[in-house]
């Protein structure tokens, strides 16, 4: 079966010349949740609005589910729902009519009983004929998830879906992603949130300049990017680290109070029990320590940077 989306060589140069995209591939397969991270202005919206119809491609190609945007758009843009950063609806409106309108629009015809269903997936329900203005920004967001649903998508971009939001919410917002996939629908968001990335997504991709850098699955970035820390609070600071200690990797922090070792979160040999057994040859005491893994956002923010 084909990818669900497929992305090939795409380019785009806005009018005032900034290469926004730069010959991007990328694919997303059925059925999983893919985070898409970027700095401010690396190109995600971008991307996700030339998927969605709304800026045109420079160069490239792109199909969703086989069709091709470019020749077939209706057949590819149906497949698709897309939850934007804004929340853009008529605030006068229903949340019923706002729901169903927007699946007469792909041209639909009306199921009262799914867009009741959804409705009550979304905890909604209950709401149904109140006005999106009467609506709590929490409301409001899953109405903007509804809405993009409604129209029974296979394929549902998030863009920033727990941007402002507070605790609470993003989780129920993550629960509900979930939800969405065990239903069959592949999710595509894009997000500051490292957190968000490291909870949800099966894969991860890093954009950054218009560039793709690298794409993975979550669990294999962690293992091969990952590094561990022994950290360990002095009894004495330390000035400068001893040679008899050039073996290992560490270095010194916090005004030389703490000594940190890093190792491969991996090997079978971590080096760290002989570290141990040093310092004390050494009468080098402590009296803490603490271990910790790195995280997505250590992987991320050191991939930028290098290619920064
Ligand atoms: N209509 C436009 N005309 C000219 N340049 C644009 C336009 N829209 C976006 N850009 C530029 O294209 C680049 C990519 O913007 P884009 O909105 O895709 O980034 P992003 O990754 O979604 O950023 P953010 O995380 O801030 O939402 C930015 O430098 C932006 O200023």
């Amino acid at each position: 079966m084909p990818s669900i989306l497929s992305i090939s060589a795409l380019s785009k140069h806005y009018k005032s010349g900034l290469k926004a995209l730069d010959e991007v591939d990328l694919s997303i397969e059925r059925g999983e949740i893919f985070a898409l991270l970027g700095p401010n202005g690396a190109g995600k919206t971008t991307l996700i609005s030339i998927v969605c119809g709304t800026v045109s491609m420079t160069s490239g190609t792109i199909t969703v589910d086989g069709h091709d945007i470019a020749k077939d758009f209706r057949a590819a843009r149906q497949r698709i729902g897309l939850v934007p950063q804004e929340i853009a609806v008529d605030i006068f409106e229903t949340v019923w009519n706002t729901v169903s309108f927007s699946r007469g629009l792909f041209g639909r015809a009306p199921n009262p009983a799914y867009i009741e269903q959804l409705l009550r997936d979304l905890s909604l329900w209950e709401k149904r004929a109140s006005r999106i203005i009467e609506l709590s920004g929490g409301m409001k967001r899953r109405v903007m998830i509804a809405k993009a649903l409604s129209h029974e998508p296979d394929l549902l971009f998030l863009d920033e879906p727990t941007a402002g939001v507070d605790v609470n919410l993003r989780r129920d917002m993550w629960a509900l992603v979930r939800k969405l996939r065990d239903k069959g629908v592949t999710i595509v968001l894009t997000t500051h949130y490292i957190e968000e990335a490291e909870e949800m997504a099966d894969r991860v991709g890093v954009i950054d300049g218009g560039k793709i850098l690298l794409v993975e699955e979550k669990a294999a970035l962690m293992r091969k990017l990952g590094k561990r820390r022994l950290t360990l609070a002095l009894q004495e600071p330390m000035v400068t680290l001893p040679n008899e200690l050039a073996d290992w990797s560490l270095s010194l922090e916090r005004g030389g109070c703490y000594l940190v070792y890093s190792f491969d979160a991996e090997v079978k040999d971590t080096g760290m029990p002989s570290l141990l057994h040093r310092l004390g040859e050494l009468g080098i005491d402590f009296k803490d320590l603490d271990t910790s893994r790195s995280s997505l956002e250590d992987i991320f923010v050191g991939l930028v940077e290098r290619a920064a």
